[in-house]
Formats: structure tokens, sequence, C-alpha cells
């Protein structure tokens, strides 16, 4: 369907945090009616009056047609999708009071980027235990999104992931106008853990940055980083090219370069001296790493995957670990040399599945078998 075609949707964004009114934004700015959740009454006046979101987007313009609401009721009339993105921990508590307003047919989409404490479940997965929805019509949002920028409409593009093609196909749809693009995949597990994973990595580069370490440091973890993010994701059913995509390398990038990323400045708290307590009392807005660590961490476990910087980010939160000894050197209790693994030798494992999906998308490179649609 070309572009100009586009039907108008109703669709309701659940959280209008900085992601949630930015989401929302790409969403009208893309030709859909939209309303917005607000927890505060305050706020959504804000929103449907002056078109600002003060608290989490200052300065920023948002689309005349944008309407909020703090009722769940009103906001979600209708909706043929329904886009969540309130802090991760929160959701199952959340989808009790959203279920008697999902409308059949529905398309939810997550664009949250945490695990559940506890149950260690991505976010899709928590939906499809509390929502009675097929499958289907689940899909998950991810990839180089800082907030800000994109309320500034610089140009952005994500993933729209779903084990349907075609609900991918009309969120992505939905989500794509003349700042944002959405390009769309079948795997939602790669999608997802991409999110989550960078964020721990984020949180482990804003540590060495507060410690005062370079960009050789920051390089070296950012690159075992990203074999740990694949490693964990292709052992828990990934496809190893999603985390070298915009869900996966695009998204660690972005966090972890910029001083916008919640992950990051947490991490340069701790870098700074900080006890994870302070951190959590500065913190005004999300920081999934934060929550997610340890339940990466059992995963890892359960699944035998090496996950030696989060478990190093762990040691520092719980202050077992000196901020300044966090080092891609320390992930192993032998200085005897080890192959780098993940392109260097063939070996087994998943830093191999890494090496061999980097050749892949190499290969469709050179020889031009990258559609448009795909990520
Ligand atoms: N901000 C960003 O640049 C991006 C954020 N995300 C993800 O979006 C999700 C939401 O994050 P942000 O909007 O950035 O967070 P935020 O801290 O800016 O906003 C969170 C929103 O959730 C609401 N909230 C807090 N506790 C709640 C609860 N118990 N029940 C219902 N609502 C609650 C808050 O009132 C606020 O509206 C996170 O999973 C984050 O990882 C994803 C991509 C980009
Ligand atoms: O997910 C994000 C960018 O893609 C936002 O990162 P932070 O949650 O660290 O701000």
């Amino acid at each position: 369907m070309s572009r100009n075609a586009k039907p108008v949707r109703r669709v309701a964004v659940l959280g209008a945090g900085s992601w949630g009114t930015t989401f929302a934004k790409i969403l009208a700015d893309g030709g859909s009616e939209v309303t917005l959740w607000a927890r505060r009454p305050e706020l959504a006046r804000e929103i449907t009056e002056v078109k600002r979101n003060s608290d989490y987007l200052p300065g920023i313009n948002l689309p005349k047609t944008l309407r909020a609401s703090s009722s769940l009721a009103e906001v979600m009339d209708g909706a043929e999708q329904v886009y969540l993105s309130i802090p991760s921990q929160s959701l199952r508590e959340n989808l009790l009071a959203i279920e008697p307003h999902l409308r059949p047919g529905a398309i939810v989409v997550s664009l949250m980027k945490g695990v559940e404490k506890g149950t260690g479940l991505r976010m899709s997965e928590v939906l499809a235990q509390e929502l009675p929805i097929a499958p289907e019509l689940i899909a998950v949002a991810s990839g180089p999104n800082l907030a800000l920028e994109i309320a500034k409409e610089q140009p952005t593009a994500a993933v729209v992931s779903s084990v349907s093609l075609e609900t991918a196909q009309a969120v992505a749809l939905a989500a794509t106008n003349r700042y944002f693009r959405s390009f769309v995949n079948t795997d939602v597990i790669g999608t997802e853990f991409g999110g989550v994973l960078k964020n721990l990595i984020a949180v482990a580069i804003g540590i060495v940055d507060g410690v005062g370490y370079g960009e050789n440091t920051k390089a070296s973890i950012i690159t075992r980083g990203l074999v740990e993010m694949t490693d964990f994701a292709v052992a828990h059913g990934a496809q190893p090219e999603t985390l070298s995509g915009l869900a996966g390398l695009g998204d660690l990038i972005a966090t972890c370069q910029s001083p916008l990323s919640r992950n990051n400045t947490a991490g340069r708290l701790l870098g700074q001296g900080y006890s994870f307590g302070d951190v959590i009392s500065k913190m005004q807005q999300t920081a999934e790493g934060l929550a997610s660590v340890a339940p990466v961490l059992e995963l890892a476990r359960a699944r035998g995957v090496d996950m030696p910087i989060v478990a190093q980010v762990s040691q520092v939160l719980a202050g077992t670990l000196n901020p300044r000894d966090i080092a891609p050197h320390l992930t192993t209790d032998s200085d005897e040399p080890q192959g780098e693994r993940n392109i260097d030798d063939g070996q087994a494992g998943s830093g191999g599945a890494l090496r061999r999906s980097l050749k892949r998308a190499f290969d469709q490179l050179r020889h031009g078998r990258r559609g448009p649609s795909g990520d």
C-alpha cells in the first residue's frame, strides 16, 4: 500500500512519559487518530489543551490532533491498536485494568524494554499471559529511539516485530512518518531482548564514563557487550542477525553514546561513587536496566550463558565491585590468552553465531539482497 493510501486508525497509547508521549506524536504525525493515557488528569489536560508535556518533553510542541485523558475507558474506546509505554515492572498490574476495555481484534504493541522481575518474562510474554488475545495480535517495537531526539523530529528508524508479519506491517505502517521509519521482522525474542540487554551495557558504559575512563575502555565494553547480548538472545531462540540490526547494535550505539539515556546516566552516577539507593532517588525517569540486571543474570545462568560485563554491573549495583574495576579484562579468572570468539576464530557458541551473522549481513549487502522492508 502506498503511504498516501494510509487509512486513518484510531489508536491508544498508554503511558504519557517521555516515550509514550513521543510515540503518540509519531503515530499522530503518521496520520492516526491518537489518544494518550496519562495517569494524572492535570497532565492529560496540559497535553489536550496546551499540546505540551512539560514534565517529560520540555519545549516540544505536540500535534494539534493529539488528545489525552486519564480515563482508560475513554482512551481505549474503539482503539484498533494499543501501544504500551509504562515501566516494565508495572505492566502486569496495569493489564488487569486495561483488559476489560480492549476491543476484540485489537493489536497490542509493547514499547517497553525490560523483563519482569521474579518471572524473567519479556513484556510480550506478560501480555500473552494476561490478555485474552492470540499471539498474532501482539507486537513489539524497538530500536535506537532516544525519545527527545525523535520528539524534535530528528530522522530515526525502528523495528516492529510480531510472529505475524501482517501484524508487524500494520503497526509499522501506523508508526512511519516523515521523520520516523519502522522496519519489520518476525523475531520477537531477538527484538525484545536487544532492547533489554543494551540497557545493561549502557549502564556499564555510564559507570566507566563516571570513573573517567576513555574511548578504548568504552569501545571494548560495547564490543564485548554485543557478544554477550548475542550469546544470551540466541540461547533464548533469537536470530543472531536481529542483534546486529536496529534493535541490537543500533540501540546499543545510541544508548551507550548519549547523555540522554537514563541507563547511561544511572551508570555515570554509580561510576561517580553514588550508591544504588542514591541513584534510584536521583532518577526522575525510568531506567529499566537497573531492574533487569537480576532477572537477566538468572536467565543467563539457567541457559549456561556467560555474561561477565552484566555480572560486573550487578556487582557495582550491589556495592561489591569498585566501579574502577569494571573492565572487559576482568571477564575471566585466568590470564591465559583466550580467543575473541566473535570474529577471529571459529569456536562453537554464539560468539560464532555473531561472526556468522555479521558475515551474512556483509554478504547480503555485497549482493544487494536486503529489501527495503527488512531490518
Ligand atoms: N524514553 C525513551 O527514550 C525510550 C523508552 N523506552 C521504554 O519505554 C518504557 C517507558 O519509558 P519512558 O516513557 O521513557 O519512562 P518515563 O519514566 O518517562 O515515563 C513512565 C510513564 O509511566 C507512568 N508510570 C509510572 N509508574 C507507573 C505505574 N505503576 N503504572 C502505570 N503507569 C506508570 C509514568 O506516570 C509515566 O507516564 C520503558 O520500558 C523504556 O525502556 C523505549 C524506547 C525509548
Ligand atoms: O531505549 C532507549 C533508546 O533507544 C532509551 O534509553 P534509556 O531508557 O536509557 O533512556
